[in-house]
């Protein structure tokens, strides 16, 4: 297994803000995982399956940014207004709106801090890289490391750890994630990995797998939703969605509108929202639907010492 270890030089290089190219010396791997100047010049991990599949993470949100399949197609999509922030002077006053950002420690709105918790408006840093040496199997991956700061604590009083490995599996995306308790006192939070698709069409799209489930539908009254039951074997879209699904199963696809389908596999994610923002984003609405394996409706207690773990997957199924 070639492997790059985070260091205690690593670790205060990071403190420093290396350069993509310093990053790239310590933890590139070649062929496999390379770090590099990605959207708006941030540090940004790419890596490369011997199948020719790719998937980029960009440190700053610990957001994945692309995942192609070795056609070279993109699945995820970006929000133009996302690449609007990052070409700005300051490009890491707003996060990612696009690929796959996090929410943690909170989903949704807070009195406390910004919509959706601040993981994905920080630097992680890179803790690990490894490739299979495996000729025919060479499964890029690479660990990335989020802890408190003083930043943090302002809004979230705790310390913690979040370790975020994102590797491919042949043409599979696949990521675990764990959460740490580094603190005497304990905490509770909620997360979401808000997967951005790329859809032919919204009104093209469908989602598979949530019938029978009941839903909150945050569509009219965010902080009061109203509880439903799906009864549709395929839900479409005609307006606005915003709809958090309770207890879903480990499996939902996304029928993307061109002959196939992303495929969500999940383990230890309570829920799944859907949502399409329809018209409020008039220029880019039809492009996309978010799917995002979530752990919201029950959040996760974690004692002093005690850490949560779980599990996503992403792949592309032809119909
Ligand atoms: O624009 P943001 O902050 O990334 O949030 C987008 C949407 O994210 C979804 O996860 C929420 O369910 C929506 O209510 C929210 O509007």
């Amino acid at each position: 297994m070639a492997a790059a270890i985070c260091t205690l030089q690593s670790f205060q290089a990071a403190l420093r803000a290396p350069s993509s190219g310093a990053l790239n010396k310590e933890f590139g791997i070649p062929g496999h995982v390379v770090v590099f100047a990605g959207l708006g010049g941030l540090p940004t991990v790419r890596l490369t399956h011997a199948c020719g599949a790719s998937a980029e993470v960009c440190l700053f949100g610990g957001c994945i940014t692309s995942f192609k399949q070795a056609s070279g197609d993109e699945v995820l999509y970006m929000r133009p207004d996302a690449l609007k922030v990052l070409q700005s002077d300051s490009p890491k006053s707003k996060p990612i709106s696009g690929g796959i950002p996090h929410c943690f420690p909170q989903f949704g709105p807070s009195d406390k801090m910004q919509q959706h918790g601040f993981a994905r408006n920080v630097d992680w840093e890179i803790a690990s890289t490894s490739a299979d040496p495996q000729p025919d199997d060479r499964d890029p991956e690479v660990t990335l490391i989020l802890t408190d700061s003083e930043y943090s604590r302002k809004m979230w009083p705790y310390k913690f750890k979040v370790a975020y490995s994102v590797a491919l599996h042949g043409e599979l995306l696949r990521v675990d994630m764990r959460v740490m308790n580094t603190d005497d006192k304990p905490f509770d939070f909620t997360c979401a990995l808000h997967t951005y698709v790329e859809v032919l069409d919204i009104e093209k799209a469908k989602v598979r797998g949530l019938k029978g489930l009941q839903y909150l539908d945050k569509t009219v009254d965010p902080k009061n939703p109203a509880k439903k039951t799906e009864d549709r074997e395929e839900i479409t879209f005609t307006g606005p969605t915003d709809s958090v699904y309770l207890k879903a199963k480990d499996f939902a696809e996304l029928d993307v509108g061109t002959g196939a389908a992303v495929t969500f596999t999940s383990n230890n994610f309570s829920d799944i929202v859907v949502w399409s923002p329809w018209t409020a984003m008039p220029d880019c609405y039809r492009s996309f639907c978010c799917m995002e394996n979530a752990q919201f409706s029950s959040p996760v207690s974690l004692k002093p010492g005690e850490f949560w773990r779980a599990q996503a997957e992403w792949a592309v199924r032809d119909l």
